[in-house]
């Protein structure tokens, strides 16, 4: 019944209006304040399935994003679910251990929040929203990236599944060459994230992803639409003009914040791909190798098992941050994928590396502009714990944050 009643306020709170370029916007939403100018227009052609690039405006993303806690609009946990916001995730290692994480026992703890109790959904008490869609458009419901209900038909499939495939599956990450120095100023970093903190953050881009500025399919105005769902944390990226904006173009809300604990994750992992660089006695300061920087953008996708993305550079970002080398960190969750990543936007010339639950891939410094994509997702290949905790949809949750 509650659950009726959020699909229906749902729909009357989401719209989908095609991305319309916005040259000039001086605009204020829910207090937040952003100045975007137009610098230029330079445009190249857009393509199904791939991100371009094309670094076109320079903007002043507000610290006053939407905290997406207070502000959830239809969506709010009860308080016995996430417990998100009072734990440290993020600030428990400054070690690397990786592999030994994820396989011991404890591998599944998080200081997150409370992992054992599902979400739950359920109409804010204050039925606040921050935002006020346009009236008369397109309403859609925001992806829910979990199956809804543990007796649900298709979870109980894929966790059969899972269990017959990882029986016979050799573990991907000898084959994937583990982890290390991809290339100068690309670091993978394998399993860095515990179990318990992926299902945390599952859990929270759920969340989060069912509200306001939460996950839709993006698209061009010619109707093509990318193999993927997206929501864009901190300010909102949009395929179409290849700029960041300050609302999304599914339901012309306010980006909602990044999570604290995601960009302390974030931290620590540069940090320990500098304590991985450093063991290179010919390198004088890491930081030449691998910038470090700090996150006010994440581009949260997910890819059912059918998904993909298209060789692309990420270049729209400010050009401090692309002429500094600030690195992309990227975060999977869920099924591993086959990720490429090369000098060209040639699959062939590309190299190929799997990325598991789990890993963390940083590529900054002389690898900021590699083309990189993602050409299939591995079915089955969830850790078994994460789908039963979440209910996880098959498929693979993929972070990346950036720096404007
Ligand atoms: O899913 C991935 O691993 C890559 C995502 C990506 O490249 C992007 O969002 O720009
Ligand atoms: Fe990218």
């Amino acid at each position: 019944m509650v659950f009726m009643y959020r699909l229906i306020e749902a729909n009357t709170f989401r719209l989908l209006t095609s991305p319309v370029p916005v040259p000039y916007i001086s605009r204020q939403i829910c207090s937040g304040l952003l100045s975007i100018r137009k610098m230029n227009s330079g445009k190249d052609s857009a393509s199904e399935d791939s991100i371009p690039g094309g670094a076109g405006i320079k903007l002043r993303p507000s610290p006053n994003c939407i905290d997406w806690r207070e502000c959830r609009g239809a969506v709010e946990t009860s308080s016995d679910s996430l417990g998100v916001g009072h734990g440290s995730f993020g600030k428990r290692r400054s070690k690397i251990d990786l592999r030994s994480e994820q396989r011991s026992g404890d591998g599944n703890s998080s200081k997150f929040g409370n992992k054992n109790i599902p979400v739950r959904v359920k109409r804010s008490k204050s039925g606040q929203s921050c935002c006020k869609p346009d009236e008369g458009a397109n309403h859609v419901a925001p992806f829910d990236i979990c199956l809804s209900g543990s007796r649900d038909s298709a979870v109980l499939k894929s966790l059969q599944e899972m269990e017959e495939n990882q029986e016979n599956v050799e573990h991907p990450i000898e084959e994937s060459g583990g982890q290390g120095v991809l290339r100068p100023g690309m670091v993978l970093l394998k399993r860095y994230i515990s179990l318990g903190d992926q299902i945390e953050m599952v859990k929270t881009c759920r969340e989060i992803g069912l509200g306001p500025g939460g996950f839709y399919r993006p698209g061009y105005k010619n109707g093509a639409k990318l193999r993927l769902q997206m929501m864009c944390l901190g300010l909102n990226w949009d395929p179409e003009t290849r700029k960041y904006e300050d609302q999304s173009p599914a339901d012309g809300c306010k980006p909602p914040c990044i999570p604290r604990e995601f960009n302390q994750l974030v931290e620590t992992a540069i940090q320990d791909a500098h304590g991985l660089l450093g063991k290179d006695c010919t390198l004088s300061n890491v930081e030449d190798m691998l910038p470090a920087m700090s996150p006010d953008i994440c581009i949260v996708n997910f890819y059912t098992t059918t998904g993909r993305l298209g060789l692309h550079q990420d270049r729209d970002e400010s050009s401090e941050t692309l002429d500094k080398g600030l690195p992309v960190v990227s975060f999977s969750v869920g099924d591993s994928a086959e990720f490429l990543y090369g000098d060209q936007r040639d699959v062939n010339k590309a190299d190929k590396v799997v990325l598991e639950s789990g890993d963390v891939l940083i590529f900054g410094g002389r690898s900021r502009h590699i083309f990189h994509g993602v050409t299939s997702v591995i079915p089955n290949s969830a850790p078994k714990a994460l789908i039963e905790e979440t209910r996880l949809r098959p498929g693979r949750l993929n972070l990346t944050f950036r720096q404007y």
